[in-house]
């Protein structure tokens, strides 16, 4: 998908949300447990449940990846159904990787063209050689980690390097990668008051932002510091949304919080 059909499909649905589907089984409903794969089940109906509300799923890899091959069965039977019944609605698999140039490779190879998600969370650190092989890709998307919602960003993020913060050094010296079109970029909502900067480092590009809901990241400080002219927004719930009940009606929950989200956003655009 290319960043002009995300951005069309935004102003169709007056969104800019995306659920991120962290499936816990402790968490869900009892009596999806009995189901063949309980997993897909629950993403399933949240999918039915929420799609018209939404741009963006995201599913983050611990999730599947804490239930073994099982986990992994569900996670590619839940890509596939976004894929088959909802094409135009941008995935993001949400593994933040990041290896040496062939291993990278290999990883590409695995969320690009087998399970076709549309983009991929990819950390830094190992630098260059270690994201291009991600951005190879054309109209796939790499998202960096640039400045992260949690409290550990202040460790390393946010101090300076040569008077320069090192979230800011990460964002400048990726814009130069080769395909670099193909990056967006994280920022949590719980550090809005960075975005105006980042804004003038990275105008155009998309970010990617976690941290409203349960982490308490605030919807309107991101979209006043954060939009562009072109929106350029994906704002994440994860937690808020999809664990709303754990009822029978848990789909319909996740339906009324997004529903919320939805609407809020439509009001600042
Ligand atoms: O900086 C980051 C990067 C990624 N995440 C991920 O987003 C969701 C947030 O879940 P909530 O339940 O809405 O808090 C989760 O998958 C994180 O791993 C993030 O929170 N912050």
């Amino acid at each position: 998908m290319t960043t002009s059909q995300l951005t069309e499909q935004i102003h169709l649905k007056k969104s800019f949300l995306c659920i991120g589907l962290d499936v816990d089984i402790d968490k869900i409903p009892k009596h999806l447990l009995k189901e063949e794969d309980p997993i897909f089940a629950f993403n399933k109906a949240i999918i039915d449940a929420t799609h018209q509300l939404v741009v963006a799923y995201k599913p983050n890899l611990a999730f599947y990846e804490a239930q073994g091959i099982k986990g992994f069965q569900a996670l590619k039977k839940t890509i596939d159904y976004l894929n088959e019944n909802h094409p135009e609605i941008f995935t993001i698999a949400d593994a933040k990787r990041g290896d040496i140039g062939n291993t990278s490779g290999m990883y590409a190879k695995a969320f690009f063209e087998d399970l076709n998600f549309d983009s991929v969370t990819v950390a830094p650190y190992m630098g260059k050689d270690s994201v291009e092989p991600f951005l190879a890709y054309e109209n796939k998307h790499t998202i960096l980690l640039a400045l992260t919602s949690n409290e550990g960003a202040f460790d390393f993020q946010t101090q300076s390097f040569d008077g320069e913060e090192l979230y800011k050094k990460v964002i400048k010296t990726s814009k130069d990668w080769n395909n670099g079109q193909n990056l967006m970029y994280v920022v949590g909502a719980t550090k809005a008051e960075h975005l105006r900067e980042i804004r003038h480092l990275i105008p155009e590009s998309f970010l990617l932002v976690p941290g409203v809901g349960a982490q308490g990241g605030s919807l309107e400080e991101v979209c006043k510091f954060g939009m562009n002219r072109k929106v350029g927004l994906l704002v994440n719930a994860s937690r808020a949304v999809i664990y709303a009940s754990e009822d029978e009606n848990f789909a319909e929950a996740a339906a009324t919080e997004a529903k919320k989200l939805q609407q809020e956003m439509a009001s600042y655009l």
